[in-house]
C-alpha cells in the first residue's frame, strides 16, 4: 500500500510569516464587520456563544470580538476562532486580497506524489474550511482536487496522540502507513506515538537555527519536500 501523506500547513506548505502577517491581521481588522454583519447566522452564532461561554457567560458582541482579537494576538488555537477565521478568509480570498503563497517546493511534490498513487490529507489548526480555501487558492494554482480528507482541531489538540490515531481511523489506514509531515517536533512527537512515520520540516525562513541532533528528537529532517521520501 503507498503511504498516505498527511501534512500540516503553518511552517510545512506555507512560511508562519504569511499566517501571522497577512491571514491574522486581516481576520483582526474584519472580524468586528464580520460579526456585526453576519452574527445572527447561526453557523456563525454557534461559535460566538461558545467564545461567550468562555468568558463566563452572556457578554456583548463588542467583548466577543475584542476576546477573538486578543485570542489572535496570542496565536490561540481555538476551535471557535479558527472557524470564525475561516469565514472571514473566505472574502480576503474571493476578492483577491490575497492568494496563498506555497514554499516552491511544495506543489511539484504534492503533484509528484498524487500522480504517484499517494493519498494526500491536511491536519492543520486552521479549520477545514480554511484549509480548503488555502489549498483552492494558492498561487502555484488550485491544489484542491490532490486532497481527499482535512483534519481540524475537531478531531482533537494536535500534541495529543490521540488526535493522530482518529485520522487513521478516519483514513481507513493503519498509523503505520501515514507519514505526518510538520514544522512542529512536539506535533511529530504525538504523530509517532499514534504509530506515525514522521519528518520535520526545518525550514531557514521560519527557523534561523537549523534543528539538528536533539532539536530533532529522532525525527527525519528535510529543508524541502523534494528531500521527503514518502
Ligand atoms: C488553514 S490556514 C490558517 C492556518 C492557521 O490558522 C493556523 O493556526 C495554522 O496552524 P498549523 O496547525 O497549520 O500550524
Ligand atoms: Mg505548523
Amino acid at each position: 500500500m503507498k503511504t498516505t501523506i498527511l501534512t500540516d500547513i503553518e511552517g510545512t506548505t506555507s512560511s508562519i510569516s504569511f499566517v501571522k502577517d497577512v491571514l491574522f491581521p486581516y481576520a483582526r481588522d474584519a472580524l468586528p464587520g464580520f460579526v456585526r454583519d453576519h452574527g445572527g447566522q447561526p453557523e456563525v452564532r454557534r461559535w460566538l456563544d461558545q467564545v461567550a461561554l468562555e468568558n463566563g457567560g452572556i457578554c456583548s458582541d463588542e467583548v466577543i470580538v475584542e476576546t477573538l482579537q486578543g485570542w489572535i494576538d496570542q496565536d490561540r488555537k481555538h476551535t471557535a476562532l479558527k472557524a470564525l477565521q475561516g469565514m472571514v478568509w473566505e472574502a480576503g480570498y474571493r476578492d483577491g486580497d490575497f492568494a496563498a503563497p506555497l514554499y516552491p517546493d511544495v506543489a511539484p511534490a504534492l503533484r509528484a506524489w498524487h500522480a504517484g498513487g499517494h493519498r494526500l490529507a491536511v491536519y492543520s489548526s486552521g479549520s477545514v474550511p480554511a484549509q480548503k480555501l488555502l489549498f483552492a487558492n494558492t498561487d502555484a494554482g488550485d491544489l484542491l482536487p490532490l486532497f481527499d480528507c482535512f483534519f481540524d482541531t475537531e478531531v482533537g489538540h494536535k500534541r495529543d496522540a490521540d488526535s493522530y490515531r482518529l485520522i487513521a481511523d478516519r483514513l481507513n489506514r493503519s498509523a503505520g502507513d501515514i507519514l505526518f509531515l510538520s514544522d512542529v517536533v512536539a506535533e511529530l512527537d504525538a504523530a509517532r506515538d499514534a504509530g506515525m512515520r514522521t519528518v520535520l520540516l526545518d525550514r531557514r525562513e521560519d527557523y534561523a537555527e537549523p534543528r539538528t541532533g536533539d532539536a530533532a528528537n529522532g525525527h527525519a529532517r528535510v529543508e524541502s519536500f523534494a528531500d521527503i521520501v514518502a
